[in-house]
């Protein structure tokens, strides 16, 4: 199959290992956060962020600790590099020469778009174990979404221990590399798809007449509940077949009723192409990050 979901053994594995997040921005905090609130002991957390202000702010906030990113990533069986897809290179020559001196097997994980396993590989010690990772910032509430790819020298182990520490933090699935930019279009930037809906509805609701807080309260309960739709039939059933959404969807559009007359229009408007191109151009710019460094 194609995505193979992890049985959830939540914390046992993990509950003594170190981790050292490399870059403490949005996804870095969203991934602190996810954990912490899952339970995690904030002491087997560490930090590295090249903002005082920003590593000052973090540890307040988490009581986890902040280092440098050497001293983290020499305190950590998982080094969690989250940073911007050009600091990366940057980020692991400040590692060093820690692999080399440690003597337990670290485990590199990459949140970063676009750059692969056998460029990361060529970065850190031959034979490290690197794992990439898409997430996505809903990780921050626990309803992330983790796509985990092995490079060359990860084991089948490695996959496994860094999937279960990824599970607290939302569901995780197991794809082969070549998936990845794709995924990352996906659920990577989907978040920020959503939240576009979100802001085109509400001032659409707002242009019919009806108050902002009111416009917002309408929409996002509308989006949780459908939400919750899905995951219903899915408890159900155990799978949710592409079918379903069309038929939710016709659920919701009467003969000749309103539902049609909107939906009509987003056709005439080219939703469906818009947003066709618009995964592509996030694919094709995934592709075109893992070229330029
Ligand atoms: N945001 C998202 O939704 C997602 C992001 N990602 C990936 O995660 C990575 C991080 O993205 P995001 O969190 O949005 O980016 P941010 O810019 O918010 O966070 C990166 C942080 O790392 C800091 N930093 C840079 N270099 C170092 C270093 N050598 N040591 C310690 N800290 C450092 C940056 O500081 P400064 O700004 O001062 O340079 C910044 O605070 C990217 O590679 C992105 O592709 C993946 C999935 C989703
Ligand atoms: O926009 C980006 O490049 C990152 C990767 C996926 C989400 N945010």
């Amino acid at each position: 199959m194609f995505i193979s979901r992890l049985p959830g053994s939540r914390g046992t594995l993990h509950a003594m290992t170190n981790i050292a997040v490399i870059g403490g921005g949005r996804i870095g905090e969203a991934l602190i956060a996810g954990l912490l609130a899952s339970g995690r002991d904030p002491r087997t957390v560490f930090v590295s962020e090249k903002s005082s202000e920003r590593a000052t702010q973090l540890s307040r906030r988490f009581g986890i600790r902040t280092l440098s990113a050497r001293d983290a990533a020499e305190a950590a069986d998982t080094i969690v590099v989250a940073v911007k897809p050009g600091d990366v290179e940057s980020a692991l020559s400040e590692i060093g020469d820690v692999f080399e001196l440690s003597d337990n097997d670290k485990v590199v994980v990459s949140l970063a778009a676009g750059l692969s396993t056998s460029w990361l590989e060529s970065k850190v010690p031959a034979g490290t174990a690197v794992v990439r990772v898409m997430p996505n910032t809903p990780m921050l509430v626990g309803k992330g979404m983790c796509v985990v790819s092995a490079g060359r020298y990860a084991t089948d182990e490695n996959v496994a221990f860094v999937s279960e520490l990824l599970e607290p933090v939302g569901r995780v699935a197991v794809m082969a590399e070549s998936a990845l930019d794709a995924v990352t279009a996906v659920s990577g930037s989907g978040p920020a798809y959503f939240f576009l809906m979100v802001e085109a509805m509400v001032d659409a609701a707002v242009a019919l007449g009806l108050p902002r807080p009111a416009a917002m309260e309408l929409v996002v309960q509308t989006f949780l509940g459908s939400a919750e739709m899905f995951l219903a039939e899915e408890k159900q059933t155990g799978t949710l077949p592409s079918a379903v959404a069309s038929e939710l969807r016709y659920a919701v559009t009467s003969p000749g009723g309103t539902t049609a007359a909107a939906l009509a229009e987003f056709e005439r408007q080219g939703f469906r192409a818009a947003v066709l191109d618009a995964l592509g151009a996030a694919r094709d710019r995934s592709v075109k990050l893992g070229e330029l460094y």
